[in-house]
């Protein structure tokens, strides 16, 4: 699906036409262009750790050594331009080391830009929970004082309340105490107005920021990162991120300040008692950091463990098809229960950490109040202390206690947060190493559409050691129709990712009119020039004319009925109910192989691209189907140069160029005739299709002349046996 949304980039969307004119036009000004970014690439590479030093130094021995080996055995010339790809590959694995070495710890300068629009609202919400917590910390005196004066009519029977000085004696502090009270409920109110208001923005920011830079990314990201992991990171980890951050601002902020102001205030009261209750807070405080770190690295596995669980229940889901005509229902289901029980037992651990710490601070806490009362009573029977002295004294540790016990749930909160923010974070900070806007666009008139391979070696990302395309060097003619052909894995479909640029030449050139290719601006070339046929191609889940729309965001209706036409989709569309209109389901499920292909066509055309690259595009259909879609291809082809990669060989005998690959590398080219006469590889794939074709055919007729079963029949009776 993305490799669809790259190709078919909205332009609309992303960057107006004006601003792909801006950029530079001339080979100069990419060149220039160019070499800023392999500046910039090295200077990432710069500082590199003592380890990776070492390790680059001995993987360029080794390399050294491979170099070596390579002169001895091929012609020098060859072994040349494969030292080149092996010493480029080398790089890749290098890169790939140390990308993986880099630091993975908390940004908080990316969470303060995050944060930065909304400062004003965030003071207002730190002062509100101060406030908040200076009011709690009032409270306890108001109270001590309020017990105070109630104390004095502790043995008086009081006649007339409201004419009796016990009410004026009561008033005062009593209505002192409402005041505060009402206070502390507005600012309550504020401050978990404010923060869930910025909690949320910044939510929805570091989403559409994520998606962004998802989307963005290489081809090679996605082969590495399955995509249930990449929508939880975007849902449950911004989730978990954005409550934490609430949680422990408004929390943790109003925790703090009791914590130190009701601190003071036991001092104020009771010197003696406030040293005894706060002597052993530090240990504490201690064993609280220690935990903490345990609990975090345990959050860090049981939420990646979580991510997981979502990769395989996404990846079922969405290949539901295949999983049911697979008859794997019931393995889905085990390896789902399998994760999610891995998932649970990890959190259950984190959530025996957080309840042995969260027991442990309880007790220490009631211990706490025992010892105080028993302090307390001693100190009051020896009149140093009033009864309310003591009452204020157990409402303000009581708070101390609050927020002693807030800050377990707090480090457990805070251990979540940081660690879905540094997932979040993490991938924000991906720079794709193709730059989607970046590079310059061919004039009109320079546009022919001759495309050229020189020399591309190319190893995927994913697998740097192996060396998919060796020295590999082709030339399409503008118009001309040229057909790779080789045996599965030979790298044909590799060719047509490199043309699109999903991947870059680990080295040599693609050059298109003499351009680098990697000198212009990818977005513009999928946009402008190339048309992509997938063999299973993907439809959204909207209508035919969205679908079709889909290649050019702006193409009129006009366009989008011409488009069709030249796909032979036109008849069929205009024959259903709702026409254009018609939803095709999700992934285009309610429509037929082969109507899907021509859609599919008709979307690659409405750009009106000048290379078409078709990659199987009919070998997935039925005899029917496949005539009529070829039909569409034929017509298609005219006047665009087309490369296309072939499994059915019968279709691309009247291609201008067979190239015929064998394990990356060109072995053969020429017209089908030329390459028959020749006897070689071609020749031997053409007879070996023969023969599997003949071998289907007589299987077919077998089948049609076989008698119908009938029910007395013994394989009849035997499957009911069985099935008995
Ligand atoms: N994304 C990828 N990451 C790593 N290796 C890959 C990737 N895609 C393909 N390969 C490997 O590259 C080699 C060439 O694959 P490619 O798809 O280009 O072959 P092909 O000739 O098109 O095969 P087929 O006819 O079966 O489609 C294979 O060995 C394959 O395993």
């Amino acid at each position: 699906m993305l490799r669809l949304l790259l190709s078919n980039c909205n332009r609309s969307d992303l960057i107006s036409r004006s601003l792909l004119q801006h950029l530079p036009q001339s080979p100069l000004g990419a060149r220039l262009q160019n070499a800023t970014r392999l500046m910039r690439q090295h200077q990432w590479a710069g500082p590199r750790p003592a380890a990776a030093k070492v390790q680059t130094a001995r993987a360029l021995l080794w390399g050294g050594g491979c170099l070596g080996v390579g002169v001895a055995a091929r012609s020098w010339w060859t072994s040349r331009a494969l030292a080149h790809c092996e010493a480029n590959r080398l790089a890749g694995v290098i890169q790939h080391t140390l990308q993986q070495e880099t630091d993975k710890n908390f940004d908080w300068k990316r969470l303060w830009t995050y944060l930065e629009p909304h400062t004003w609202e965030l003071i207002g919400a730190i002062l509100a929970a101060l406030i908040v917590a200076f009011i709690n910390i009032r409270i306890p005196n108001l109270l001590g004082d309020l017990v105070n004066r109630l104390a004095r009519y502790a043995n008086t029977y009081v006649m007339d309340p409201i004419n009796n000085s016990f009410v004026k004696d009561v008033s005062k502090p009593a209505s002192n105490l409402l005041s505060l009270y009402m206070l502390q409920s507005g600012f309550t109110f504020v401050y978990i107005y404010l923060l869930s208001r910025v909690g949320e923005q910044m939510a929805a920011r570091m989403r559409q920021d994520l998606f962004k830079q998802i989307v963005l990314q290489d081809i090679s990201f996605f082969d590495e990162n399955r995509t249930g992991e990449l929508v939880n990171r975007l849902t449950a980890d911004v989730q978990d991120f954005k409550t934490s951050f609430k949680h422990f601002v408004a929390h943790g902020l109003r925790s703090g300040a009791q914590l130190i102001g009701g601190s003071v205030s036991l001092f104020m009261i009771s010197p003696h008692m406030a040293a005894i209750a706060l002597a052993s807070v530090p240990c504490v405080v201690l064993f609280m950091s220690y935990l903490g770190r345990k609990l975090r690295s345990l959050s860090k596995s049981s939420q990646a463990q979580a991510e997981r669980a979502t990769g395989v229940c996404e990846e079922a889901l969405s290949n539901i098809r295949t999983v049911r005509s697979s008859a794997c229902e019931y393995r889905e289901m085990e390896l789902f229960e399998q994760e999610t029980n891995e998932a649970a037992r990890l959190a259950q651990e984190l959530g025996y950490g957080i309840a042995v710490f969260q027991g442990l601070t309880n007790f220490f806490l009631n211990t706490l109040v025992l010892s105080t009362l028993f302090m307390g009573g001693h100190l009051m029977s020896t009149e140093s202390l009033t009864p309310g002295a003591l009452m204020a004294f157990l409402v303000a540790s009581q708070g101390v206690q609050r927020s002693l016990s807030q800050g377990s749930i707090l480090l457990g909160t805070m251990i979540r947060g940081l660690t879905a923010g540094s997932r979040v974070f993490e991938f924000l900070s991906l720079q794709p190493k193709v730059e989607l806007l970046r590079g310059y666009v061919i004039p009109e008139e320079r546009l022919h559409g001759e495309i050229r391979f020189e020399n591309v070696c190319f190893a995927y990302p994913m697998r740097p050691d192996h060396l998919v395309l060796k020295d590999f060097n082709l030339t399409l003619r503008p118009g001309q129709t040229v057909a790779l052909v080789g045996a599965s894995g030979s790298g044909k479909s590799t060719i047509a990712a490199l043309l699109e640029r999903f991947y870059e030449p680990t080295s040599g050139n693609i050059k298109l009119d003499g351009y680098k290719l990697s000198d212009i601006s990818p977005y513009w070339l999928r946009a402008n020039v190339l048309g992509f046929i997938e063999q299973q191609p993907i439809l959204f889940g909207t209508s035919i004319l969205e679908n079709v729309r889909y290649g050019k965001p702006d193409a009129s209706e006009t366009d989008v009925f011409d488009a069709s036409k030249l796909a032979q989709s036109h008849d069929f569309v205009t024959s259903l109910p709702d026409g254009y209109a018609t939803h095709v389901g999700e992934r285009g499920t309610q429509l037929s192989g082969g109507q899907r292909q021509r859609i599919a066509i008709a979307r690659a055309l409405v750009k009106n691209p000048r290379i078409l690259i078709l990659d199987e595009a009919t070998s997935a259909l039925d005899a029917t189907s496949e005539s009529e879609v070829q039909k569409a291809l034929d017509t298609a082809v005219q006047n665009r140069t087309t490369l296309v990669i072939a499994h059915r060989l019968s279709t691309i005998r009247n291609a201008d160029l067979i190239v015929v690959m064998d394990q990356g590398r060109v072995v053969e080219t020429g017209k089908h005739d030329e390459l028959m006469a020749k006897r070689g590889l071609y020749f031997e794939l053409v007879r070996q299709q023969e023969r599997r074709e003949n071998q289907e055919q007589i299987l077919d007729q077998a089948q049609i002349l076989e008698p119908p079963i009938s029910e007395n029949s013994p394989n009849v009776e035997t499957t009911k046996n069985t099935v008995q």
